[in-house]
């Protein structure tokens, strides 16, 4: 035995210091490979939707009400089924309407707990004894393991069952101990969650988002570019801060940045009502005005302006100082006629909407001026700053990536950028060529350097290369050609707002291209599947989310309330569960108190993608297969305990 391997059964050994005890530990791993595989859920582009991505984690993208389905199958009547659905997603809520409906209490308590402990018992069968038990609440976990425990030996067990019931409603605890079993089945029939980028931006709530990500039991994260934006800004990347405060005030969503995480806008705000006073700022309308007074939207257009101007101008330094990026054609300020109050592009002269400049020195268009500076300053101070930020940022940071290969799937946001003839696409990144999976893993490294790196110039690095994942052509999170954003708010001209997508979409149905990227990350093709967010499927155009013949799903169907009026549906979202994948088209989501009141769930349409052949079993899991590897180590322990190598304690 080499001694490396000897050692290392060693440091087991202290795990499992005897035969006995490395035996239970190789039968307990060996009966855990045997249960069906758990259930992943996977989200993307939720965009600030806090409401509508909070009720798609309790109704599990339809999987809670497949589970009743299965355990009352035909005796409940749909409507009785969709009360018991409702009460699990909004047990406290729901208990309130039903009090106001009801004299006896006392009978719908006994059926409904009843119920419950059925759900609860089919959600509980898929899982270890031992993690259902890490996931019981502390108050109620004795008496629910008693109550989901199948007793084969107990003679009255209903007299039992009965007793425990009814003591809980007699002592006053039903309601408490219903709300306690929604939600243990909330948790159990979800056991990891994929989120798949852009948490942030356009929505009003992505902090709420971020605060309930991080006491969920499971989840990996990939990184959108909107989140990436966010990282930039909060370590203090000046072009992405202001980016951040644009698109929070083109959304009317600055309360995000002013309550959500305490960074005070008052700086910006003077400047904007001093600087644009007599200007209207037209072109900076705010998107869905009606949360605010025309005081209100009056001053946000002006700070929407102020802080885009400066956008602009940060912009044009960054690509001054990397011309790497190959992107001098996004520094536009210099190509501005501001005379003539026209701009230069692609050799055309185009006349633009708003011609007020107050802040722009023609000759020097890209500095900012001391007023900015300042505002800037302070503005960096507030986001590195904000604890608050910082700790979301961490959990993007410890549960995300750019990427996930996760039980044979692949798992990003945007695309893997390609040339026209489908080849990998290759992009310099510093001095060096990268493409395909490589491309991926050096720019996940930057992030990362970006928050952590003691070298100030790989640091910079790392925080100006936030903003080119964010909007650069060679961004796997991007994708398109350019964004156009300058020109969206300046130009009439439509043809100056297309930004052009890489040819990876184009190629979505291109089995040679798709089998080709799920081998480049090192994943079979017969099995793998590739799931994909970022671009909102328009399923009102009767576009579907199933690419490939199904090897690639693309499951953003916007989320994002300001896109509901192109895809026609409020998104899609992706189970995989252990008979195969499951995609669940959901209707617009109006709010929570509707969804009690009608008991409304907005999965509209569950369509089965693939079906396994063969019921799934952890054994089948990338789990399963680490399980089968410590097995294997147990097993050598055992040999060595039984060789006389290494001695029992
Ligand atoms: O919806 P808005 O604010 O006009 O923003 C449009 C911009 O958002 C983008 O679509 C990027 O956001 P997504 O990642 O959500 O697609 C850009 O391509 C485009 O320039
Ligand atoms: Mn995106």
């Amino acid at each position: 035995m080499e001694k490396l391997e000897l050692k290392y059964l060693q440091c087991l050994a202290e795990l499992y210091p005897s035969i006995a005890k490395a035996s239970t530990e190789i039968i307990n791993l060996q009966s855990i490979l045997n249960l069906p595989k758990a259930t992943e859920h996977f989200l993307t582009d939720i965009h600030g939707e806090y409401e509508a991505f909070s009720h798609v984690l309790k109704n599990g993208s339809g999987a809670v009400r497949r589970k009743i389905n299965e355990v009352f199958g035909h005796t409940l009547d749909e409507r009785e089924k969709k009360s018991l659905a409702t009460l699990i997603y909004y047990p406290k809520e729901k208990m309130e309407v039903v009090k106001k409906s009801r004299e006896n209490m006392e009978d719908w308590y006994m059926i409904t707990l009843y119920r419950l402990i059925e759900v609860c018992k089919r959600v509980a069968s898929k899982y270890t004894r031992s993690k259902v038990r890490k996931a019981l609440p502390e108050d109620f976990a004795y008496v629910i393991e008693e109550l989901i425990t199948e007793k084969p030996d107990l003679v009255d067990k209903e007299a039992y069952y009965d007793e425990i019931v009814h003591t809980i409603i007699e002592i006053g605890r039903a309601e408490v101990f219903i709300i306690a079993l929604s939600e243990l089945i909330q948790r159990l029939v979800v056991d990891h969650l994929h989120i798949l980028g852009d948490i942030y931006d356009r929505g009003p709530g992505p902090q709420h988002i971020m605060d309930k990500l991080t006491s969920y039991h499971s989840l990996d994260i990939q990184w959108g570019n909107h989140d990436i934006l966010w990282m930039g800004a909060a370590v203090g990347q000046r072009s992405c801060i202001a980016t951040v405060i644009r698109i929070c005030a083109r959304y009317g969503n600055l309360d995000i940045l002013e309550d959500g995480y305490g960074i005070n806008l008052l700086p910006l705000a003077t400047f904007a009502l001093a600087t644009y006073k007599n200007d209207p700022c037209e072109c900076f309308k705010i998107k869905g005005t009606d949360v605010y007074n025309p005081a209100e939207t009056e001053l946000n257009m002006k700070m929407h302006k102020a802080i885009s101007i400066i956008q602009f101008k940060l912009e044009g330094q960054l690509l001054t100082r990397h011309k790497e990026y190959k992107m001098s054609d996004r520094r536009l300020l210099d190509k501005i006629d501001y005379e003539a109050g026209t701009m230069e592009l692609d050799g055309k002269t185009y006349a633009l909407i708003d011609k007020n400049f107050p802040t722009i020195d023609p000759k020097k268009p890209f500095e900012l001026t001391e007023e900015e500076t300042a505002i800037m300053e302070r503005l960096v101070t507030a986001f590195t700053d904000c604890e608050k930020l910082q700790q979301h940022m961490m959990l993007l940071l410890n549960k995300g990536g750019l990427y996930k290969t996760f039980n044979g799937n692949l798992l990003y946001h945007g695309c893997v950028p390609l040339n026209d003839d489908g080849s990998l696409m290759t992009v310099e990144i510093y001095g060096k060529k990268y493409k395909g999976k490589a491309l991926y893993d050096v720019l996940d490294t930057y992030v990362r350097k970006a928050f952590f790196a003691l070298n100030p110039v790989e640091r910079e690095k790392g925080k100006d290369i936030l903003w080119y994942i964010w909007s650069g052509p060679g961004s796997p999170l991007f994708g398109k050609s350019k964004m156009a954003t300058l020109e969206r708010y300046f130009l009439k001209e439509p043809e100056t707002h297309k930004e052009v997508k890489n040819a990876y979409y184009g190629m979505l149905e291109n089995d040679t291209v798709v089998n080709s990227i799920l081998q480049e990350f090192g994943l079979d093709p017969e099995h793998g599947h590739i799931i994909n967010g970022h671009v909102p499927v328009h399923h009102m155009s009767g576009e579907s989310p199933v690419k490939c013949s199904g090897k690639l799903l693309v499951i953003d169907g916007g989320f994002s309330k300001a896109y509901q009026k192109e895809t026609g549906i409020a998104g899609y979202t992706l189970i995989f569960n252990s008979f195969g994948l499951i995609l669940a088209a959901h209707e617009p989501f109006t709010s929570a108190e509707n969804a009690i009141a009608q008991e409304t769930d907005i999965v509209s349409d569950s369509i089965l993608v693939k079906r396994v052949a063969k019921r799934m079993v952890v054994g089948d899991t990338d789990n399963g297969k680490a399980l089968k590897e410590r097995i294997d180590e147990l097993k050598q322990l055992l040999d060595a305990y039984r060789s006389g190598l290494i001695k029992e304690k």
